[in-house]
């Protein structure tokens, strides 16, 4: 056997390596590993490039681990897994799968330097990679599989990159909050939350409110500005609509999830605090709604045995009962010179947008430990500028932080919306006929534009504040404020989407189910001639909130995922180049940052 090796003081190496019975030319660069197949019959050579940030682990032997873990125990034998690229048709992003491949060397020696030189390697290059997590799984959620699916699809993928985790299986709602905000989290590196988008809104609560508490901020005043979270947040999608799953990694799929979390990907993401007055009711990343989709929620609070169709369900019925209300909408425009709702861009993996933001945000982030401190100094100006009013009858009023695109909605509630620009898009649709109405929300599932209609507007948005018209009985509201139980820090207790939200909510569109009225009441609609409810509620990523009256601020990039953006797939491509010289994104690999 006649092979070549070159070694260096980092992590670079050269060598012929066997791929089955094919010899191929092997380099481990600072950033890449690659080998290609020397076959001198073959005109096309056929050459493997894994950065070496998207590899996974690197075993002694020949080693497989689906459907079990089984170790060839040869000492010549090296086996990498990594990141595989594949198209997922129906959906915007890409699909992530567990690439392997088995390596033989010449020699034993030859095996362990190029193992010691692979995890040097990807050690270097990933500080993010998590070695503990914290791993909440709501058994209750979408199609109830979530255990089923971290312990099938998502923990042997935890075991072979090394990491350990702490599970939980959830007994009640909010209990992944209550954890985050009261216990030891020492050593963890981020919190995995298996589930929907509720379940994420709970660790979301629980990791900003705990950052807050530890830096002595005070959540509940609308003008504070609040300190990033440092722990990471991954989401393993096993919910009814997955929204900021899809939104931050263009599909729905957990084995793509998982390995987003395993190589450490991090993504800022911008979180919209909502609060009544002075106090903090809930905080929001992809729908803040009144109208239209709080209707469509609490609705669908009373269908959810069908699982996710219930908001299909809940959609229509709420569509045909064709309601409207009166509201005050005032907003702070963003800065109209940074990009626009109306760009026809889109937030995108290395979207330059958000990077700008970043450095907007933290302009002395390089320097160790000043993050926080620039993050404050930034937002001190934060809300200044001129208020926009605009008062009327509204179909919906809808804010998102970003795109909230979704299974149901490919492009999102806002195509255009950036996740980390520390900006919200806010869309107004004014009361309209019910065709114009299906007109609008039908556009939403295809690519044509739902902001090109006469009834609709929409505003790139750092605040936005809303409060009923003066002739809304604000008493019914006042009931409701009353009745909901708001604990010291603004959060509202027992949150469970099946218990006292629902009742208030039910209270605020006339839907009542209390003992004293044993008959359920259905929609109160001009379908079935009852009378209408002077109010609706606000749907806050799929949480009822219990006041109607609220101010807003967006707080950019408050938080970070184990995510990277959706991959462009038009970008994608099988690459010839050396990767240290390709600038776009490879089947194989990512491009360079
Ligand atoms: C004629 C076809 C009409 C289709 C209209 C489609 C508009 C869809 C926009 C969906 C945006 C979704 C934003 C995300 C919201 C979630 O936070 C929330 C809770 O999700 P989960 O925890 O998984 O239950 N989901 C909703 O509020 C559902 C809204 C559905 C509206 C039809
Ligand atoms: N063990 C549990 N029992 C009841 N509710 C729970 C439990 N764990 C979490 N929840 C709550 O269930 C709600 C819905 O969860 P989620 O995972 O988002 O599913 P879905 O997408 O189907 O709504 C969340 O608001 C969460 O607070
Ligand atoms: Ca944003």
């Amino acid at each position: 056997m006649k092979a070549f090796v070159q070694m260096e003081t980092d992590s670079r190496l050269e060598s012929s390596l066997w791929v089955d019975s094919r010899r191929c030319a092997a380099v481990l660069t600072g950033w890449h590993f690659k080998w290609t197949e020397v076959d001198k019959r073959s005109r096309d050579k056929n050459s493997v490039s894994v950065p070496v940030a998207e590899v996974v682990g690197v075993e002694e032997g020949k080693v497989e681990v689906l459907p079990h873990k089984t170790v060839e125990d040869t000492d010549k034998d090296f086996t990498v897994f990594y990141v595989k690229r594949s198209s997922s048709p129906g959906s915007c992003g890409l699909l992530w799968r567990l690439g392997r491949t088995q390596f033989s060397c010449p020699s034993r020696v030859l095996r362990d330097q190029w193992i010691k030189n692979l995890r040097i390697a990807v050690k270097t290059h990933t500080p993010l990679r998590p070695h503990r997590l914290l791993v909440f799984i709501n058994p209750f959620g979408g199609k109830k599989k979530a255990r089923q699916i971290f312990h099938s699809l998502v923990a042997p993928l935890f075991e072979l990159a090394g990491i350990s985790t702490h599970v939980i299986v959830t007994e009640r709602a909010n209990q992944a909050r209550d954890h985050l905000l009261k216990k030891d989290l020492t050593g963890f590196d981020g919190v995995v939350c298996v589930g929907g988008d509720g379940m994420f809104s709970e660790v979301l609560h629980g990791a900003i409110g705990r950052t807050q508490q530890e830096a002595g901020a005070c959540e509940n005043d609308p003008g504070v500005t609040l300190q990033p979270c440092p722990l990471h947040i991954g989401i393993i999608p096993a919910g009814s609509t997955d929204c900021v799953c899809y939104a931050t990694v263009g599909v729905i799929d957990p084995v793509t999830s998982a390995l987003h979390i395993i190589i450490g990907d991090s993504q800022p993401l911008d979180v919209c605090s909502v609060h009544h007055g002075f106090a903090l009711v809930r905080y929001s990343v992809s729908l803040l709604g009144y109208g239209f989709y709080g209707d469509v929620l609490v609705e669908s609070e009373k269908h959810r045995w069908m699982g996710p169709l219930r908001y299909d369900y809940s959609g229509s019925m709420v569509f045909l009962s064709n309601r409207s209300y009166t509201g005050t909408v005032q907003y702070l425009p963003a800065d109209p010179l940074l990009s626009s709702p109306r760009d026809n861009t889109r937030c995108l993996s290395g979207c330059s947008v958000c990077s700008r933001s970043t450095e907007r945000l933290f302009p002395n982030s390089s320097d160790s430990g000043s993050l926080y401190s620039s993050y404050s100094e930034h937002f001190h100006n934060d809300l200044e500028g001129e208020w926009v009013t605009v008062e009327g009858r509204f179909k919906c009023v809808s804010l998102t932080c970003m795109s909230s695109s979704c299974a149901r909605s490919p492009m999102g509630l806002s195509p255009s919306a950036h996740l980390a620009d520390g900006t919200g898009d806010l869309v107004l649709v004014w009361d309209t006929n019910p065709l114009n109405f299906l007109k609008f929300l039908y556009r939403h599932t295809s690519t044509e534009d739902q902001f090109d209609l006469p009834f609709v507007e929409v505003h790139r948005v750092k605040a936005v504040r809303f409060c009923l018209a003066g002739d809304t009985k604000e008493e019914e509201i006042r009931v409701l404020s009353d009745e909901m139980d708001i604990e010291a820090g603004g959060h509202v207790r027992s949150g469970s989407r099946n218990g006292s939200q629902q009742h208030l909510a039910e209270k605020a569109t006339g839907m009542m189910t209390t003992s004293e009225e044993k008959t359920v009441t259905p929609f109160t609609c001009c379908l079935c001639c009852k009378k209408p409810s002077a109010v609706s509620v606000w749907n806050c990523d799929g949480e009822i909130l219990p006041f109607t009256e609220i101010s807003c601020k967006i707080h950019g990039q408050l938080v970070r995922l184990y995510a990277r953006g959706i991959e462009d797939k038009a970008a994608i491509h099988h690459c010839s180049q050396e990767r240290d010289t390709c600038n776009k994104t490879c089947m194989q690999g990512r491009s360079l940052p």
